[in-house]
């Protein structure tokens, strides 16, 4: 009775690598309300993280992380260096270097269970996707040096799965993640606005992409955790995880911008020239960096996400996890849109 105890005890306690970020801070709030006991970890100080054992460190130094795994037989690995850096060194540093030292830390540790936030984009090159499944092969050209380390990340922990040896891997590929405290979307969108950068659409509008609110993303992986047992079909296999409600990506934008009072794009730029301009003045930046800094809104991989589809299918987790998105995309938008007062027109 006592041994029940302690393993139901054990597999109740987990440890969220990157628990201070966006994706990682809504986690750690649904994994407490589910009765887990948490330990966080990241290389920022705790947001005020209540009820949860705080480890600061770097996941590339495994002596800093095996305290944090102790005792634990679940964890999530959601950290990542911003996907805007242009730093090619931190993304190999911690993507990769650090994927590999996170999953020696969890066999060193005897953790069992390890669940790995990954992209959809991991099979995106700039070229329209519609309804893309997980068996697309990986990106031969990604779009940037972020997707690039995300894919080989992805890679080291699917091989890392080995039912003989006691230690369970599954990846999770969420697409644009959106919601409240999101550091990325809205305020750069708003951002853009306020400077008068987003009066233009790219190409004619009609492209589809997928935007997952945040809570969809968390159900997805704690389904994914609670279903990762030696005879499941989840075992070693990525999963996408998408609030299954494809829109035009332009609509999405207006949505947001006119929920907080700004006017929604209206003039249309072709993909191409768009495209071209991106290039160049990315470029140019590199060319400049020993004398000047500068980092231009229309990156071309923010340009190829704008005008391309991208949409991906999230029918291997219904059938294989019974994944359903808890929050439609409307209730999702409005929820964000209030979120942030601070970044109103006027405001
Ligand atoms: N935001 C999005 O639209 C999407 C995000 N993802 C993935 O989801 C995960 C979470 O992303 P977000 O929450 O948006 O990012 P975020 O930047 O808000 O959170 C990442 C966290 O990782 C931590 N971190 C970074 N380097 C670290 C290191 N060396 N050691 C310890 N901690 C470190 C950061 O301090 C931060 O708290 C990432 O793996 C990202 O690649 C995947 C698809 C879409
Ligand atoms: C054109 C323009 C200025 C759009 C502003 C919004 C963008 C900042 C987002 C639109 C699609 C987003 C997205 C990501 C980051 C933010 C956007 C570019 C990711 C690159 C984040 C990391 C991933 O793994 C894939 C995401 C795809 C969509």
């Amino acid at each position: 009775m006592l041994c029940f105890l302690h393993l139901k005890q054990r597999n109740k306690r987990c440890a969220v690598i990157g628990g201070c970020g966006f994706l990682g801070t809504h986690l750690v709030e649904k994994l407490l309300d589910r009765g887990y006991s948490v330990s966080v970890f990241d290389i920022l100080q705790s947001r005020e993280l209540p009820v949860v054992n705080f480890h600061q460190g770097d996941l590339c130094d495994k002596q800093a992380l095996l305290p944090a795994l102790k005792d634990v037989s679940l964890v999530f690995h959601c950290a990542s260096p911003p996907p805007g850096s242009d730093n090619c060194a931190l993304f190999e540093r911690v993507n990769i270097q650090g994927t590999r030292t996170v999953i020696q830390a969890c066999i060193e540790a005897g953790v069992e269970r390890l669940v790995l936030t990954s992209s959809a984009s991991v099979v995106f090159e700039g070229k329209d996707i519609k309804n893309g499944r997980e068996d697309l092969p990986y990106a031969k050209k990604p779009i940037d040096y972020y997707t690039q380390t995300k894919i080989e990340q992805e890679k080291l922990v699917l091989r890392a799965c080995d039912k003989e040896k006691g230690f369970l891997t599954v990846a999770i590929r969420p697409h644009g993640i959106f919601g409240p405290r999101d550091p990325q979307l809205v305020p750069i969108l708003v951002d853009s606005a306020r400077c008068g950068k987003m009066k233009f659409i790219i190409g004619d509008g009609t492209n589809l992409v997928d935007f997952t609110f945040v809570e969809n993303v968390v159900h997805g992986h704690i389904l994914a955790a609670e279903r990762l047992k030696p005879d499941s079909p989840i075992c070693g296999k990525p999963y996408n995880i998408t609030n299954d409600e494809p829109v035009r990506f332009w609509d999405f934008m207006s949505e947001v911008l006119v929920g907080l009072g700004y006017a929604a794009p209206r003039y249309h730029l072709p993909y191409i020239l768009v495209y071209g301009l991106a290039l160049l003045l990315w470029l140019l930046a590199l060319i400049l960096r020993p004398l000047m800094s500068f980092k231009p809104t229309f990156t071309p991989m923010r340009v190829a996400l704008a005008g391309t589809h991208h949409y991906y299918s999230c029918e291997r987790a219904k059938e294989d996890m019974g994944y359903k998105p808890v929050v439609s995309l409307k209730e999702g938008l409005t929820c964000t849109v209030q979120s942030y007062p601070h970044l109103r027109q006027g405001a």
